[in-house]
């Protein structure tokens, strides 16, 4: 007869990273009220997307995440090899998020932004703190992945039609939307004791009043743009989101970017990186267990 062995699986650090990054995706979808983004009250300014296909999605990521962490510790430092090595990983990782959500594209720029954080944290599992994260992260980005295929992407269409170069750019910069804006406006949010969901709408909407979101660009152009950052930036000075002011504030966002069309979706995912990266300073596992 065998015992029954309750001992717990020890996990290992690319696994523990794997399940940080799907939490951060899931915590990211789940937020409510985010402005025209799919949240638990709906689809926001999306007809193909809803809550149930982004949690099957980021939840169909955890392989190529953990994959991702794994060729960080076996090549042990940046460089082509490792950036070509993810560069696959991730397109792989797409694959099995358009099979999932039958070809709707739900987090191709999460799939980017946080491949390379997965990988820069693991690279250095002794220097985890944001800004260290993201300087890996960077040179990572940084390096040209041979194999990378060239599609006119809806991204490289506002290249050309705007100048703006969206989430390649904002990997290569270090993500300052996450350094100098989310994280910064999380903690002070958290401190002023707004409560942990106000705090992340907070951090969402701090990305916001910056960022050339290119999903933005190219479904609602300029003025989308614009009423973007602005709208952002009114709910912030209202008193954010915690304050009633600032929820009337972002209720109006909300209706007129989707009457707009223009979701932020390249916002949600660096509010997703903000996540991972505050999880991978303060995860105890991570610090103590390797
Ligand atoms: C380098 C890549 C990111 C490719 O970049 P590119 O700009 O060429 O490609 P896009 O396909 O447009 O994807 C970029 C996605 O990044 C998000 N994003 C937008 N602006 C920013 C920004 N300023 N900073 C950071 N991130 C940004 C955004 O993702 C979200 O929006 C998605 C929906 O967008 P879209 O497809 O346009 O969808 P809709 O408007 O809804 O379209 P329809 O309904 O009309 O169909 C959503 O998925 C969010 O994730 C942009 O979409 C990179 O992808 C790449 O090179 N990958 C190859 C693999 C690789 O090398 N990986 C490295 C290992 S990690
Ligand atoms: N919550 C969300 N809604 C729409 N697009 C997204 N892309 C990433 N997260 C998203």
């Amino acid at each position: 007869m065998h015992a029954l062995n309750l001992q717990p699986k020890i996990i290992t650090l690319a696994e523990r990273l794997a399940d940080l990054a799907v939490d951060a995706l899931i915590d990211e979808a789940d937020l409510s009220p985010k402005p025209a983004l799919v949240d638990r009250r709906g689809n926001g300014a999306h007809t193909d997307l809803h809550l149930g296909l982004m949690h099957a999605s980021a939840l169909a990521l955890w392989p190529a995440f953990k994959e991702m962490a794994e060729a960080a510790l076996e090549f042990g430092e940046i460089g082509l090899t490792l950036r070509e090595a993810i560069g696959r990983i991730g397109r792989e990782g797409e694959q099995a998020m358009l099979v999932t959500t039958n070809g709707v594209n739900t987090h191709r720029g999460a799939i980017w932004a946080l491949g390379l954080l997965i990988t820069a944290a693991a690279l250095d599992t002794k220097s985890t703190n944001a800004g260290a994260v993201t300087l890996r992260a960077a040179r990572l980005a940084l390096l040209d992945d041979r194999y990378a295929p060239r599609p006119l992407s809806h991204g490289a269409q506002v290249a050309q039609r705007y100048g703006a170069r969206g989430a390649r750019e904002e990997a290569q910069l270090g993500f300052p939307s996450v350094v100098q804006r989310g994280l910064p406006q999380l903690k002070r949010s958290r401190v002023a004791g707004h409560g942990e969901q106000n705090a992340r709408l907070d951090a969402l909407l701090a990305i916001m009043t910056d960022l050339a979101d290119t999903c933005v660009l190219y479904r609602a152009g300029e003025p989308g743009l614009h009423a973007m950052q602005h709208g952002a930036q009114a709910v912030l000075d209202a008193g954010g989101s915690a304050s009633l002011t600032g929820r009337r504030r972002l209720h109006e966002l909300d209706q007129q970017l989707i009457a707009l069309n223009a979701s932020p979706g390249g916002a949600a995912d660096l509010l997703a990186a903000s996540l991972l990266l505050d999880r991978i300073e303060r995860d105890g596992i991570l610090q103590g267990a390797f």
